[in-house]
């Protein structure tokens, strides 16, 4: 029995996949959320919801293996119905950083393909300002060092991730750079200035994307936030 911060989060994923309806195509984000999120779709489909998915990471990919979702490639389809994801900060306006996980590059183009992106979070990833989480930007192998340092000249401390004691490797073989901006006051901007220097391949800059924010509480109940745009 989940309790406090998971619970908040199994809240959340479950009530995102209400969204879901029979014949759709569907994104299958990545994280804890998302974890659960899918948990429930698996359940749906056992159950006999006809519906096709394709997973923002290895990790939601094997998931969707185990739990026999139907898996579809972008070779046969055009667009997304309903895109579900976490996130790791959202702001008042809805906007997002992602790329805790390191699936963020995946994730935007799942979520650009969606005609509709469902974000389920835990209260705790709401924020006033964007940035106290550090961004993720995910770069190159070739010439991180000169990319690292083009990051740090918009006014960052930069640090590049490891995972037990090696640089962290994203699906696509790329690094991730962490760049602690402490407050994002023009999200948009600065998603256009990072993707202009080379050896940026994204940043978890996620402007305009969510169709709705389901937050999840730790006393169990949950909140469904919709932009103002
Ligand atoms: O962007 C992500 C992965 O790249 C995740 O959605 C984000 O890190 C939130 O994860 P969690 O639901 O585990 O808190």
């Amino acid at each position: 029995m989940e309790t406090g911060i998971a619970l908040a989060k199994k809240v959340a994923g479950q009530k995102a996949v209400e969204y879901i309806k029979a014949g759709m195509t569907v994104g299958l984000g990545t994280g804890s959320t998302a974890w659960w999120a899918i948990q429930e779709i698996g359940a749906r489909v056992k159950a006999g919801l006809d519906i096709n998915a394709i997973a923002t990471s290895d990790q939601s990919y094997e998931l969707a293996v185990a739990l026999q979702i139907p898996l579809i490639t972008f070779e046969e389809i055009t667009q997304i119905d309903v895109d579900i994801d976490g996130a790791d900060e959202v702001d008042r306006q809805l906007q997002l950083i992602k790329g805790g996980g390191g699936a963020l590059l995946r994730e935007k183009i799942i979520a650009a393909a969606s005609q509709q992106m469902i974000v389920a979070v835990d209260e705790h990833k709401l924020v006033d300002t964007l940035g106290k989480f550090p961004l993720p930007v995910e770069v190159v192998v070739f010439g991180w060092e000169m990319t690292a340092r083009k990051l740090a000249a918009l006014g960052t401390q930069t640090v590049l991730r490891e995972k037990n004691g090696q640089p962290f490797i994203t699906d696509n073989g790329n690094y991730i750079i962490d760049c602690a901006f402490n407050a994002i006051t023009d999200p948009a901007t600065l998603h256009t200035r990072l993707n202009a220097i080379p050896g940026v391949a994204e940043n978890g800059l996620f402007v305009n994307y969510a169709h709705t924010v389901i937050v999840g509480y730790e006393n169990g109940t949950v909140n469904t936030l919709y932009p103002a745009r």
